[in-house]
């Protein structure tokens, strides 16, 4: 008797297998796998995805049976279920998490949980007969039926909620031939003229064999429906998708470009390896405006030709309108779009139409990296070295070994893009895991724009200003006056976080970890994230004894007011979390400063990639150094790629650009790399400071985090926790920690962590999941336990 096996969908490490369920004869046939199924589980039902038919059951006990399919067809394929297991397994996540996360919200099956009365004093509590727990608001009112359930005067029933929902639209199928409307029309009384006046336009749908949709025809619905009973047409709803991007609809396709001498070889490359069927990762260093996104079109061109799919990943794409059209300019209605941006219906259907084939190009965010779509011939990952393709929560992926693994099951390409490629990625094209292709020049010729390093520690002084030098006010009022534009950056990165002295720009550092202490305004301390160590917040410079030692950070808004102060004549535009919080509220933004309407792009960390305008003559950052001072090793490196991404905004097209940047720490290598455009220096010195400190790419690592209600607890859990996993490591594997977590008390829950770092650790694996099975014993006590591999942010 074949058996079907399910995950069910309750997140917990006793659960995380699959079960055995009979298939009921009825369903026989329409069972496989990568179907969601209703199944019966302890008490209730649950919805569940079956992900495997086998021919009997391992489970000896007594079977139970599947209650209903959901799907008509699979909703996972074979290659999207086995990912969905590699994930579960290397990230530590629930299988089930991992196959939600590839999933679109729409097909979430949510449970309503309602009540019935079982006895007359359950009837009097109730309002309705059936009354949902579910939507209670409440509080009262549901304290009062929960004391109804466990007197047992009500009962809970189970009921699934399916929240997938097609849009349709009603389609008018003619049923007669013109001549039989023409007889119909005759046989009207005189004064009918609304249902002559539809017969006629049936008439001419059957004549042209039309069956178009009745809200695009511009008549009133109802003499639509008053002939479909007299048998003169047929209504029918048809599918329709929702377009996010309906703008885009009927626009020109944009021709390819002639390549560069440095372009063509790139692009030949990675096609020969697409036609090789060759999973070969190659690493496209190209600097800014050296025309990657041209490369990517052509090669995803050559990948379609060939009968193939592709697959491309750009950071938060809401982010980056300009990418999104770029791609859909060049290949139209073949590009499904996927990110946070979209509402649901939106995501449900561009997936959708991944799924049928009818969208052969994927572009999207992180989330992306799960699009169904099957014979991919080449991946792309843009930007690749970008933190936002790590998931944060569980299950705690990273897009780029999601698309790693997918490229090896297809055997296609990956191309890795960057500017500033990540240490990971540019180390392992140095050891020959990854193939190195470079694009060293700015299309054009255009010279990188020169930068200007302002001490801020002598501007203040001289201009008394503190967010502004007077070398970068002339240098805006010099735009202003000759109509080109600028862009202003404000780091906001590691805002206030940390203590810096505005005297000679000293960050109180951990004196055994060398990495800067973070401010807790909470307890007026400043504490060691990687060690424990804590220390008050000093009132003079330990450095030169100053007073002027405090937190750092300066926001937008405050910037702008004073940006309109200093210079009345310029247009600011400002750009941050405020300004684009509504949906296309970026683009819009962006579209605006495209047509010339502000001289002055002023925006946090959001305005730093991708752009591309032409008349964008000069870039300032504000404050460099706020990233500087994070208590985090790769600290350096985000600076430097940040800096370097926002130079490369000024003068991509024919004028030439140039770059100012404010720091108060002007000798730090990761500001005088970024001066000289110089990645593969900047690689060098980081990798010398990263091998010294045991650091990734030369280490491993991963975070360990226990969070408790009770601090005791947390505490406590964690040195039981690190001694077991001392236990299961090797001496050389170096473990930082128990310390609090960054932010140690959240939503009333305390967080303590260990950092592992490592080389090869053969019993890692199995004392991570003994660790996370004994503390599922204790689930019940309140604990929880997450485990992050190659964590973006140890704070
Ligand atoms: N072969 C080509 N011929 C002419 N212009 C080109 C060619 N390739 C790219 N360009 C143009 O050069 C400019 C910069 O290219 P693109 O934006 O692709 O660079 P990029 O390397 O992706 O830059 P960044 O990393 O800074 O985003 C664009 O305006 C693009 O249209
Ligand atoms: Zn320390
Ligand atoms: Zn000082």
């Amino acid at each position: 008797m074949p058996v079907a096996k399910v995950i069910v969908d309750v997140p917990t490490m006793q659960t995380n297998r699959p079960y055995d369920y009979e298939i009921p004869t009825a369903l026989a046939e329409s069972v496989q796998p990568g179907m969601r199924v209703w199944v019966p589980f302890g008490h209730r039902d649950v919805a569940g995805m079956v992900v495997a038919i086998d021919a009997a059951p391992t489970f000896t006990g007594e079977l139970k049976s599947i209650s209903s399919v959901l799907d008509p067809a699979p909703v996972l394929n074979a290659e999207l279920l086995a990912l969905a297991h590699w994930l579960a397994d290397t990230t530590y996540a629930f299988w089930i998490s991992c196959i939600q996360t590839m999933l679109p919200t729409m097909l979430k099956v949510d449970t309503d949980k309602t009540v019935t009365a079982a006895t007359p004093a359950g009837e009097a509590m109730l309002t309705a007969p059936e009354v949902s727990l579910t939507a209670m608001t409440d509080q009262t009112e549901l304290a009062k039926l929960l004391r109804g359930v466990a007197s047992g005067d009500l009962v809970v029933h189970y009921r699934r909620h399916d929240r997938a929902k097609v849009k349709t639209e009603t389609h008018a199928v003619p049923l007669l031939t013109p001549a039989e409307y023409s007889k119909a029309a005759a046989a009207l009384r005189a004064n009918a003229t609304q249902q002559r006046a539809l017969l006629q336009t049936l008439s001419d749908w059957a004549a042209a064999g039309q069956q178009p949709a009745i809200a695009e025809s511009q008549l009133p619905r109802a003499p639509f429906t008053a002939a479909a009973k007299r048998g003169w047409v047929r209504l029918e709803e048809r599918e329709v998708y929702r377009d996010p991007y309906p703008e885009l609809r009927g626009a020109k396709l944009t021709t390819p470009l002639p390549l560069t001498a440095d372009q063509q070889p790139v692009v030949a490359t990675v096609t020969a390896a697409v036609a090789a069927r060759r999973a070969e990762t190659f690493l496209l260093e190209g600097v800014t405006g050296s025309g990657k996104t041209e490369v990517y079109l052509q090669i995803i061109a050559q990948a379609i030709a060939a009968g193939r799919t592709a697959l491309m990943l750009v950071p938060e794409i809401a982010l980056t309108p300009q990418m999104v059209h770029r791609v859909t300019g060049r290949f139209g209605r073949q590009v499904a779009v996927l990110h946070s941006g979209l509402s649901d219906g939106e995501k449900f259907d561009e997936w959708r139409r991944i799924q049928r084939g009818e969208a052969k190009i994927v572009v999207g965010a992180r989330s992306a990296a799960f699009a169904p779509l099957t014979n991919i011939g080449v991946f792309i990952i843009d930007e690749e070295h970008e933190t936002s393709y790590k998931q944060d929560d569980a299950p705690r992926y990273h897009a780029r070994d999601v698309v790693l693994h997918r490229a090896a099951t297809f055997g296609a390409p990956v191309v890795l893009g960057s500017a500033t490629p990540s240490l990971e990625s540019r180390a392992r094209a140095e050891k020959g895991v990854y193939t190195l292709l470079r694009l060293p020049e700015r299309i054009n010729q255009q010279p990188m724009p020169p930068v200007t390093i302002i001490d801020m520690r002598d501007a203040m002084k001289k201009s008394g200003q503190e967010d502004f030098s007077q070398e970068l006010l002339t240098a805006l009022q010099d735009r202003v006056a000759r109509h080109e534009q600028s862009v202003l950056l404000l780091n906001r990165r590691g805002f206030s976080s940390f203590v810096m002295c505005r005297e000679c720009g000293y960050v109180v550092q951990c004196p055994n970890c060398d990495i800067s202490l973070t401010l807790h305004m909470d307890t007026h301390t400043l504490r060691c994230h990687y060690c424990g160590h804590e220390e008050p917040i000093p009132h003079r410079c330990p450095s030169c004894g100053s007073t002027k030692i405090r937190y750092y950070g300066t926001g937008t808004q405050k910037v702008e007011a004073k940006l309109n102060e200093l210079l009345p004549e310029a247009r600011v535009l400002r750009m941050d979390v405020d300004t684009t919080r509504k949906k296309g509220g970026h683009a819009k933004l962006l579209a605006k400063f495209g047509r010339h309407e502000a001289d002055i792009l002023l925006g946090t960390q959001m305005i730093a990639k991708g752009l591309d305008f032409p008349d964008v003559t000069l870039v300032g950052v504000i404050n460099a150094d706020t990233g500087l001072g994070l208590p985090d090793f790769r600290a350096s490196e985000r600076t430097f790629q940040l800096l370097t991404q926002v130079s490369g905004r000024a003068g991509r097209a024919d004028k030439p650009g140039s770059v100012i940047i404010q720091t108060f720490n002007p000798d730090h290598y990761a500001i005088t790399y970024a001066k000289h455009h110089d990645y593969e220096g900047f690689f060098r010195r980081e990798m010398a400071i990263r091998h010294l400190g045991h650091y990734p790419p030369y280490y491993f690592t991963i975070k360990l985090t226990v969070s408790h209600q009770s601090a005791e607890q947390a505490a406590k859990a964690i040195y039981s926790l690190a001694k077991t996993l001392k236990a299961g490591l090797t001496p050389a594997a170096i473990v930082l920690g128990p310390t609090p977590g960054a932010i140690a008390r959240l939503k009333n829950r305390y967080y303590y962590q260990i950092v592992v770092k490592y080389t090869r650790e053969p019993k890692l694996a199995a004392t991570l999941t003994q660790i996370l099975d004994s503390t599922q014993q204790s689930g019940r006590q309140g604990f929880q336990v997450a485990i992050d591999r190659e964590p973006q942010s140890f704070v």
